[in-house]
This record gives structure tokens, sequence and C-alpha cells, in this order.
């Protein structure tokens, strides 16, 4: 298969990431800071964005990466610096194949924010560029919600390759859209999945390990028949997508099922495994540009688990043009069959306003 190599790095990384955001989940301060744009950021965030992109610079090191962090705070804050160095530490996968694949532990300090620091692509539509967000869904994570830890490659400006990992999902119970407010996190009886995809050969999931890889299973959206049954996911935050365009949208279409709010790229896994059926993000504000990261692992699990995501336009998402998706607004997530009925009406809304 394509991109075997790069897949299988990235499963890794990612699963091997998450064992540190549960662990800064079950610690009692999780250094939150907030960001230039009052949005939070945590050692979580931190942690995990310099464990993936050692790993991948192990692997592939002429590989560049967009990613959503940089380490200017752990320079100026040696507190911080130092509670991040000691989690990154810890976070090694209990099997030493897969630790040898990943590279090992980040050798010291210094490796750690050179890491970090190997984020900051201006991204384009040349070569093989890694999109990262380490912790998506930040607040979720912090409210005991939703969040996944987010990896694609893009080669030439396309996503070949997406893997999400979802600490916080039921490994079963495959139909229930869980919200999981309030769960915790540590080990999890039944929680945690990684899901993955690759471009032209399907979607998987399996349960997320402490080592290596556990089998996968292939994913695929739920055939819906009649549009009025479908459930729709959007974000829990009013301020990132526009509860009240999609809810008219979603009466338009006949929907009458309230939508199932959920942090992070968690939505794109719940709609690709048949829990929920579609995604909609309709913008706030006329400024704010959708990061990269946001949407690339999701949106290619998505396509692979029988899909089509546009944005609000039925633009296909252009992810060639830098950090940001600035040729696009809106994202619409949908299974393949009733996408053009949805587009329509989320086109009659936007237009109407
Ligand atoms: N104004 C605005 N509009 C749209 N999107 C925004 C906006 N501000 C922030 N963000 C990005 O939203 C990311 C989280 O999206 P979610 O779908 O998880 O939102 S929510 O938490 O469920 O409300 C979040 O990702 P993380 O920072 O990784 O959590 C942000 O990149
Ligand atoms: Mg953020
Ligand atoms: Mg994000
Ligand atoms: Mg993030």
């Amino acid at each position: 298969m394509a991109y075997e190599n790069e897949l299988h790095l990235a499963q890794l990384a990612v699963q091997r990431a998450t064992l540190l955001t549960r662990r800064v989940y079950a610690a009692k301060s999780k250094g939150t800071l907030s960001k230039s744009d009052a949005s939070p950021v945590t050692i979580g965030d931190f942690g995990a964005q310099a464990l993936i992109i050692a790993a991948i610079k192990h692997a592939f090191p002429s590989d560049e990466v967009v990613g959503e962090e940089d380490a200017d705070d752990l320079r100026t804050n040696e507190a911080l610096r130092s509670q991040i160095w000691e989690l990154v530490q810890e976070a090694t996968l209990d099997d030493a194949e897969a630790e040898a694949v990943l590279g090992g532990p980040i050798k010291d300090v210094d490796g750690m924010l050179t890491a970090l620091d190997a984020g900051r692509s201006a991204g384009g539509a040349k070569g093989r560029i890694w999109a990262l967000d380490p912790i998506d869904g930040t607040k979720g994570f912090l409210r005991g919600g939703q969040y996944a830890v987010c990896l694609a490659l893009m080669v030439d400006g396309e996503v070949v390759v997406g893997v999400l990992g979802c600490p916080n999902l039921p490994v079963d119970d495959k139909e229930r859209l869980d919200t999981s407010i309030g769960a915790d996190q540590t080990d999890a009886e039944g929680k945690g999945v990684l899901f993955s995809a690759v471009l032209g050969h399907g979607a998987t999931s399996r349960p997320l390990t402490r080592g290596a890889l556990a089998e996968g299973t292939t994913i695929k959206m739920k055939p819906l028949e009649d549009i009025t049954q479908a459930t729709f996911c959007e974000s829990v935050e009013a301020g990132h997508s526009s509860h009240g365009d999609q809810a008219a949208i979603a009466g338009k279409l006949g929907i009458t099922k309230e939508s199932v709010r959920m942090d992070s790229q968690a939505k794109y896994a719940s709609i690709a495994r048949g829990a929920g059926d579609l995604y909609l993000r309709l913008p706030i504000s006329k400024t704010y540009q959708e990061k990269i990261w946001d949407h690339a692992a999701g949106v290619v699990i998505v396509g692979e688990a029988g899909g089509t995501v546009t944005d609000a336009w039925g633009k296909k998402l252009d992810f060639s043009i830098g950090r940001t998706l600035s040729g696009n607004k809106g994202v619409v997530a949908a299974p393949k069959a009733i996408h053009p009925e949805v587009l329509k009406v989320v086109i009659e809304v936007l237009s109407s306003k």
C-alpha cells in the first residue's frame, strides 16, 4: 500500500502523544496559558507537538511540519519548560519495536524545543508537509469532553494520510454519539480510539493502546436513506461555528433530532464510523480563516469512509495555500449520496442572510 511507512509512523506517534495528554488530564495542574487570540494552550499541547515532530524528523528528516504550537513561551518560562520536559520523558510506548520506529525518547531539553519549533512551516503546494494539531479541542480537553490528537501528511498540497487519536471516544458502542462530559480519561475502561486513512485505501479504526498498534477494522459512514432521520454534529463553542445557521439548515432539511455538540475532529471521526451523519461548521466571522491542522486528517478519513467534504459553498477544501484554508469558508461533511442535497440548503440559508 502507498504511504505504508508514513501511516505506521503517524499512528504510533499519535498513540504515544495520547499517553502524554491523558497523563496531563489526570494531573492537578494542566499548565494552561492564554494565547494571543485568547484561546487556551496547555502543557499537553506543547508536549504532544514536541513528541510527534521528533518522531517525524527521525523518520523523514527533510519533511516539513505545519504545527499549531511553537516553543516561544517555553524559551522564556523555565518552570513551564521543565514541567513539559518531565512529561515528554515519561511518554514512551511499552513496545521496543514501536519506540524504535519513533526514534526513541527525545534526547534533551534542546531537542524538545527544536522539535516544537520545527512546526513553523509556511505550508504550500509543493513537497511533503505534515499538518499537526497536538490537541484539537483544547477547551474540550480541559472540560473533560472530546479532544483529538491530529496528524496528516500532505503531498503537493493534497492530503494523503490522516490519523486521529481520540482518547475519549468509546471503542465499542459505535453507534452512540458520546460527548463524555466529565469522563475519566485516566486509562478509562473502553475509551480511546485511533482512526486512520490513506487516500484511495479506505479508513480504519482500532483501540488506542500503550504499546504496539492494535488490530484495525474498516469503518464506513452510515447509509442514510431518509435525510430527515439524520443526526448532525457541530462544535460546542458558539464562537467557532454558527449554531443558528446550522439549526436553520437542519430545519429546512426536515431534521428533527437534536444536534450533537462535540469538541474537536472527533466530529469527523464519529460520522466516519457511522455515529452521526453530518458535520456542519458554518462561519461566524467574515475574517476567521480555518487552520489546516483543524481539518486535514478528518477530511481524508471521512472521504475514505464514503463521505464528501466541501466548504459551505461547495468548494473542495484547499490545503495547498498555506497554514490556513484561506480559499474556503465553513465545512459541510456528509455521506456522498446526500451531500448535494445538504449543500443546496446550506447555500440557500447562507445566501438569504
Ligand atoms: N473563531 C473561530 N472560528 C472557527 N474556529 C475557531 C475559531 N477560533 C478558534 N477556532 C478553532 O476551533 C478549533 C476547535 O474546534 P471545535 O470544533 O473543537 O470547536 S469546539 O471546541 O467544539 O467549539 C480550535 O482548535 P484548538 O485550538 O486546537 O482547540 C481552533 O483552531
Ligand atoms: Mg489551539
Ligand atoms: Mg484545533
Ligand atoms: Mg490545538
